[in-house]
């Protein structure tokens, strides 16, 4: 078992992709922190896990990322104290939300930040920890703009930078923590029905019919595939700055970028 002993905590954990990355990090022997706003459907979560891999093994801590106190004592704090470590931190809660668009910065962007930032307080060097790897979600939006989600899509590009910014930081402080971004085209969880609604999409509502015309074309994948790629994310000690793209027509591959020149 590769995770045997190692701690994980997930954002956004409770349902979708982020309730398929929990399942597969334990799956592999890891103990994990399931951090979700939805208290019921943590609830839930928690009992369907304690059922299948026992007792023990996952905590439901109900938090809401962007209140930056609570991420850091209720979630970080409480995860590193009930499981005396902590290895893996995936920044994956998001929404999709055009009408509350500066919600959407908070939840998409500044809170990814901030769980980065705190990751590397529990897992750097810099702060005498053992080292450890984060994996942010980003979005096939960010290489595929999408008109019908257009802070959504500012959110995503900015998560890409961020965190290619930071894993090159850590090389050259010395961090010990790989720090890699996930970027899945359409895949079928609750957040995709989110485009039905004028709560979610605003103005752009208007627009859902050429949005599920692109899903129709483009297809939609499976939660378990995108939890493959992120379990590869931690595996692959040779990974960091990587941009991992996963989609219908290619599987999981990454994104190249030209070498910089003067
Ligand atoms: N479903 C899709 O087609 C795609 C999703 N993504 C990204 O994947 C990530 C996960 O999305 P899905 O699983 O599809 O969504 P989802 O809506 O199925 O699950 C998101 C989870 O995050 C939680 N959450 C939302 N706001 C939160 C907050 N403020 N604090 C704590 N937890 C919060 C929700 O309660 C929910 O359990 C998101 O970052 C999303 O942008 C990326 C590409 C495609
Ligand atoms: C309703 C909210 C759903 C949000 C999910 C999401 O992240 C949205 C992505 C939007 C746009 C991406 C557009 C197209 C990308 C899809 C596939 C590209 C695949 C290209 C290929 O090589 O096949």
């Amino acid at each position: 078992m590769a995770l045997m002993g190692r701690v994980a905590l997930v954002t956004g954990g409770a349902q979708g992709i982020g309730r398929a990355a929990v399942e597969a990090l334990m799956r592999s022997a890891a103990k994990v922190s399931v951090v979700d706003v939805n208290q019921d459907c943590g609830d839930a979560c928690k009992s369907e896990l304690d059922a299948e891999f026992g007792g023990g093994s996952c905590a439901f801590i109900q938090c809401d990322v962007t209140d930056g106190d609570a991420l850091r004592a209720d979630a970080f704090q409480k995860t590193a104290d009930m499981f005396g470590r902590l290895d893996i931190v995936i920044n994956n809660a998001g929404i999709n939300n055009e009408k509350n668009w500066e919600k959407t910065i908070g939840v998409n962007l500044t809170s990814v930040i901030k769980g980065t930032y705190l990751g590397l307080e529990h897992m750097s060097r810099e702060y005498g920890k053992q080292g450890g790897t984060i994996i942010n979600v980003s979005s096939m939006a960010a290489f595929m703009h999408s008109p019908h989600q257009p802070v959504y899509t500012a959110t995503k590009h900015g998560v890409i930078g961020f965190t290619r910014a930071m894993a090159d930081a850590s090389v050259l402080g010395n961090y010990g923590v790989r720090i890699n971004v996930l970027c899945p085209a359409f895949v079928d969880t609750p957040l995709l029905h989110s485009v039905e609604e004028e709560d979610n999409m605003g103005k752009f509502v208007k627009f859902k019919e050429d949005f599920k015309r692109t899903m129709d074309k483009f297809g939609v994948l499976q939660p378990s595939l995108i939890a493959d790629g992120m379990m590869r994310l931690i595996t692959d000690a040779a990974l960091n700055g990587a941009v991992m793209k996963i989609t219908c027509s290619k599987g999981i591959h990454f994104h190249t970028y030209e070498p910089m020149s003067a």
